[in-house]
């Protein structure tokens, strides 16, 4: 068969491993769809594809392996029906589900040879990251953002996780400048979409994540202000779907709040102090406003245009939350509504909310276009970048498939004139991430006389500083000791390490369970310590640590915190290189890389040079 003849022509030996591989794609969304056609291409034997989303009007653009017949239907089934077309001998199992469920344990992704994650947030990534560490599996993590892609080949204790480079935090403002100073026209996207969409519609802003409140208390008596007009708009919320409505709200907020601003007076001596709209006026000259134009989302809206944006998204809104509270079933939660950048009404509000804002505050106005971008944090998705990052995946599970972990990189793609691709060999673990971390050392102690009790009173709390409640110990043979079973249950502490099956040669794993503060974990490989048969037992002197480690490392919050809900929407969340990158030398690309390649073609036993058939060689160095 032609397909099977180029693809073992191109991949020499790999191809009966990659035939017979079992591997996993998780999303299948920009990077993903590309990924899972290469994958499925190249022949990989039983491929796995999990995403939890249903395709929309939006994705269409580089997702090309949805239609827009496919609109509402889930991405996970679509992209195996249109995967498998590419090669039928290829099994292709489809899960519309998260990749967090409980179905998907350990054991199930032990079941794989590599792991791809092609997600857009931070949580699932963890997640998937530390999935593939409990399991020992291979992990190729990818992201992208605009024109910069990032491929990292991650492997328990060979590599860095993806949690042990800090990652970048969501931006977030100061409440006083979104809410009293603002300068810029994202403070007023934000005021709109954080704070007066969630006071009307949804959950009050003290839960927002881009508001931060850390200056609080530099501006106490603002900030009290600030909690009387929420507590006034709440009284506001309650007139929802009367007559009076619209304009109560505008009064409030682009009249009255404003000249309570206007009222202090140092404030606006270094700045330019706002100017207070007046319903009746600017709700007059809304009355000419061609309703046609307000549908071009990439024009500039005047006052008036924004007025009459404003007044029907609060509307339909209102009509919405109304229709949700009728729906709703005793005993529920009330409904709310919540900001989606897709979603018109909700875009229009926020929009022109925030375009009145500007307007009071002489900032410059944005098309809605622009505040759909800014508001969901839209860097464009680049087709071309997802589908160059899927394929430095690939070439870098060729060489994880051959094992030659040596060659495996970190790869970067970046919009440059020089150089487009940049590679950096891989870094070892983090000796202080709080997920990947392990310490390593050898124990030498009596066997047959220490006790479980002594050894995790003596050897882990007292030498090596692990927190009594909060530690587990463990080996092939089950856990001896976890924080759950209490000291004075737990009839293992009186037995001797040999009789839990501690003995020589044998490793025990440690286990901080904790997050930060708390030990990173540790295995320890056991010697028997041959004692005087005279010693009675074994004593916090009766054992030798090699090295002689003072205290374990403790897990770094660096790597704890974070949520995804605000992180960008697309293939964001790349790991932060916490040095600079390395010039194009010091990673090790040659200038002459065609005759490098040479070389390395004709000394490769596994890969075949094709002469005159029409199959390409894979260098993937
Ligand atoms: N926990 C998860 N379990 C399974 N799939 C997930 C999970 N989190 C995210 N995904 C999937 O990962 C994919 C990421 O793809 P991509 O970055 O292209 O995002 P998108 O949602 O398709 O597009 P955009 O966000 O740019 O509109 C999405 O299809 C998303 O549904
Ligand atoms: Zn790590």
């Amino acid at each position: 068969m032609p397909r099977e003849r180029f693809l073992k022509q191109s991949l020499g030996a790999q191809f009966a491993n990659i035939k017979n591989a079992r591997i996993l794609v998780v999303g299948a969304g920009g990077i993903g769809c590309e990924l899972l056609k290469n994958l499925v291409c190249t022949g990989f034997g039983e491929i796995h594809v999990v995403d939890l989303d249903t395709i929309d009007l939006s994705n269409l653009n580089r997702q090309f392996l949805f239609r827009h017949a496919h609109i509402k239907k889930s991405k996970a089934l679509v992209a195996r029906e249109a995967a498998s077309k590419f090669n039928p001998n290829v099994k292709i199992e489809a899960h519309h589900a998260n990749i967090k469920d409980p179905q998907f344990n350990v054991d199930w992704f032990r079941s794989f040879v590599i792991v791809f994650n092609a997600l857009d947030n931070l949580d699932a990534r963890r997640h998937v990251n530390r999935m593939c560490l409990a399991a020992d599996v291979p992990l190729i993590e990818s992201g992208t953002t605009g024109f910069n892609g990032q491929v990292q080949p991650i492997r328990k204790r060979l590599t860095e996780c993806y949690d042990c480079a800090p990652k970048e935090t969501p931006k977030s403002f100061p409440v006083c400048t979104i809410r009293s100073t603002p300068s810029q026209p994202i403070h007023c996207i934000v005021w709109a979409k954080s704070y007066l969409f969630n006071e009307l519609f949804g959950i009050s802003e003290d839960q927002a994540s881009d508001l931060d409140h850390t200056s609080d208390e530099n501006n106490k008596e603002e900030i009290a202000e600030l909690k009387k007009e929420a507590a006034a708009l709440k009284e506001i919320r309650a007139s929802m779907g009367s007559t009076e409505f619209p304009q109560k709200v505008f009064d409030k907020v682009f009249t009255q709040d404003i000249k309570r601003l206007l009222g202090m007076e140092d404030m606006w001596k270094m700045r330019k102090p706002p100017t207070a709209l007046d319903f009746e006026t600017v709700n007059a000259e809304a009355a000419n406003v061609d309703r046609q134009t307000l549908a071009d989302d990439q024009k500039d809206w005047s006052l008036a245009e924004n007025f009459a944006v404003f007044a029907d998204s609060l509307i339909r809104l209102s009509d919405r939350l109304d229709k949700l509270r009728a729906a709703q079933e005793t005993g529920n939660a009330p409904p709310i509504l919540t900001f989606d950048k897709d979603d018109r009404d909700t875009l229009d509000f926020v929009a022109a909310a925030a375009n009145l804002r500007s307007i009071t505050f002489g900032i410059e106005t944005k098309s809605e276009f622009d505040i759909k971008q800014m508001a969901g944090n839209i860097i464009p998705a680049i087709a071309t970048t997802n589908a160059t990052t899927a394929a430095l995946c690939v070439l870098q599970a060729f060489k994880i498939m051959r094992g030659d972990w040596a060659k495996a990189k970190m790869v970067f793609l970046t919009k440059s004139t020089e150089r487009v691709i940049n590679k950096e060999s891989l870094r070892p673990p983090r000796p202080d991430c709080g997920v990947c971390a392990t310490a390593y050392a050898r124990l030498v102690i009596n066997t047959e006389k220490t006790t479980l009790e002594s050894f995790v009173k003596d050897v882990l709390v007292k030498k090596l500083g692990y927190n009594q409640d909060e530690v587990e110990v463990s080996n092939n043979a089950g856990v001896w000791y976890d924080p759950d079973m209490a000291m004075d249950d737990n009839d293992n502490l009186e037995k001797t390490l040999s009789e839990i099956n501690i003995v020589n040669d044998s490793t025990v794993i440690i286990r901080g369970e904790g997050d930060e503060g708390e030990r990173v974990n540790l295995e320890l490989s056991i010697s028997n310590m041959e004692l005087d048969p005279s010693a009675a037992a074994a004593t916090s002197e009766s054992f030798t640590l090699v090295p002689d480690l003072q205290t374990i490392p403790k897990k770094t919050p660096a790597v704890t915190a974070t949520t995804t809900d605000s992180a960008p929407s697309n293939g964001h969340n790349l790991p932060t290189r916490t040095t600079a990158k390395r010039s194009a030398d010091e990673a090790e690309l040659d200038n002459d890389q065609t005759a490098k390649r040479g070389k390395v073609a004709e000394e490769k036993k596994d890969v075949t040079v094709v002469e005159d058939d029409g199959a390409i060689m894979i260098d993937d160095d």
